[in-house]
């Protein structure tokens, strides 16, 4: 059983149902298994017990990976050993309590003690089991053969810092046990919150440094908003996000905590309101059954690489997939179409003839893709032609031909921005709107780019929801869109 990343399930005996459950059943932006849990805030300063928490992941991720190492090098080994007491979940006693987490009443009535120190004697063992590993593999390990490229490696747990810290809390605060906690979720918190360094680096110091220590005045609010316009989050989103902080100004006094708990609040209402009017909270392709998802975008913006990233999260999710390699203006995208889908062993369905019609590579893939059952098609489509007309009117007859060929297909169309160009996005996203009959948006280049807060421009001025975004260009580093980790990332101290 795989983790089902588009679900956003982890490994568990049942199969995650195709269809995601109605939106009001979910929390916008959350996997099912966290439906109707209220996302909480998220401290920067963890406390004891949230502390214990993570270190009790922490010691179950590494009891795994050690596990699974030592299966790898011992197929015909003893049954799996329950994990010791020690690690067994605890419940976090903090404000998930009075939020709806999945609790023991008894539990919450009754704070969860640390544990002592079962955690060293846990990492003790899994040292002398990999120091034995080690000693059994390094003779055959043969020293010329070529390590596994780095971006294609299983993620593996890293050090019990900080980072890991954030993430499980984040984990926590959105209603995951211990037991739920996935290595591959972690992986992906710690890239994004990495990814987004430079946004935050401008973000959080200037907002902290509005709020200071004192209750927020109106003059801070309007710090705030010069603090949200120069991170590109947009005037539409910033007029909002901060007329409801004014709002309450005036109703009661506001501590500078209240203000970035309720301004993170009212952040991830702006992300959430085009995924809740979508009815989709979450953007998976419905199992045993044909979905074509069309990549748009100007050139450069990272079609090809979110394309391939997506494939790559299909296969490990489960499901089958097929690339139509439909841009065929650009020589050199066909071949780093083929390149991506070697990677996840994707077949790639192209035309290698010179300016080939891409309707023609289209219809080649749905034919191929209905022949084979393929769950999942992910076109690639051209970015730059020799005019924008021409672009959007090529687009066009590509969904027309999606539309007849498979009337039984979910099309999705989505519209790929690269962040560090910043409300530019937001012109391109009305002209392909009409064209290509927008879905979606695909954010990507979040890493290394400053403008990262254009995701709430995007959102609220062009009205789309977010489904994926990239945070580098690794294969790794894209994922399915959630607010409240986006916005956690995003102000993370
Ligand atoms: N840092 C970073 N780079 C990215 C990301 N996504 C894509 N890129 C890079 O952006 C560049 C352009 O990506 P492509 O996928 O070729 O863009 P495209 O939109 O397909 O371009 P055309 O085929 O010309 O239309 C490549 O160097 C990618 O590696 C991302 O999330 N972060």
């Amino acid at each position: 059983m795989v983790y089902d990343w588009f679900n956003r399930t982890g490994p568990s005996p049942a199969e995650p149902s195709a269809t995601p459950p109605p939106a009001s059943e979910q929390v916008s932006g959350q996997g099912p298994e966290q439906a109707q849990e209220q996302p909480v805030e998220v401290s920067s300063d963890p406390n004891a017990e949230a502390l214990e928490w993570a270190r009790q992941a922490y010691a179950r991720l590494k009891a795994q990976q050690e596990e699974q190492k030592r299966r790898q090098l011992e197929p015909e080994s003893a049954p799996e050993l329950p994990l010791p007491d020690s690690v067994q979940p605890v419940l976090i006693n903090t404000q998930q309590s009075e939020q709806g987490l999945e609790q023991d009443p008894q539990q919450v009535a009754q704070p969860a003690t640390p544990v002592a120190a079962p955690l060293s004697l846990l990492e003790q063992a899994a040292a002398q089991r990999a120091e034995r590993q080690q000693a059994i593999t390094a003779p055959e390990a043969p020293a010329l053969e070529a390590p596994a490229a780095p971006e294609l490696a299983e993620p593996s747990l890293g050090a019990f810092d900080a980072t890991f810290t954030w993430s499980a809390e984040v984990l926590a605060a959105q209603g995951k046990r211990v037991d739920q906690v996935s290595l591959e979720e972690i992986d992906w918190l710690t890239r994004l919150r990495q990814g987004l360094e430079k946004t935050r680096q401008g973000l959080v110091t200037q907002l902290l440094d509005n709020l200071g220590d004192d209750p927020l005045t109106p003059e801070v609010v309007d710090g705030l908003e010069t603090t949200l316009l120069r991170a590109d989050v947009g005037v539409e989103a910033t007029d909002r996000a901060l007329g409801a902080l004014r709002q309450r100004l005036n109703q009661e006094v506001v501590d500078p905590a209240e203000g970035l708990r309720f301004l993170k609040e009212q952040l991830r209402a702006i992300l959430d309101q085009p995924i809740e009017a979508s009815g989709q909270p979450l953007l998976a392709p419905r199992r045993e059954q044909l979905n074509v998802w069309l990549l748009v975008g100007v050139n450069g913006v990272g079609k090809t690489t979110t394309l391939g990233k997506l494939a790559n999260l299909a296969v490990r999710s489960g499901y089958s997939c097929l690339i139509a390699a439909a841009d065929t203006f650009r020589a050199a995208a066909v071949q780093q179409v083929q390149v991506w889908g070697e990677r996840s062993k994707v077949p790639v369905i192209s035309n290698p003839s010179a300016n080939a019609d891409p309707a023609a590579v289209v219809y080649d893939a749905i034919g191929a893709a209905q022949a084979k059952g393929t769950e999942l098609v992910l076109v690639d489509t051209a970015g730059r032609l020799q005019t924008k007309h021409n672009l959007m009117e090529e687009l066009s007859k590509v969904r027309r031909i999606v539309d007849k060929l498979a009337p039984e297909a979910v099309v999705e169309s989505l519209l790929v921005l690269d962040a560090s160009q910043g409300q530019n996005g937001l012109r391109q996203a009305m002209a392909f709107a009409k064209a290509a009959g927008l879905t979606g948006v695909v954010l990507t280049k979040l890493d290394g780019s400053a403008r990262g807060g254009v995701a709430l421009a995007v959102a609220s001025e062009a009205g789309l929801p977010i489904r994926f975004i990239g945070a580098g260009e690794g294969i790794r580093d894209l994922r399915p869109f959630n607010s409240f980790e986006f916005v956690e990332a995003l102000l993370a101290r």
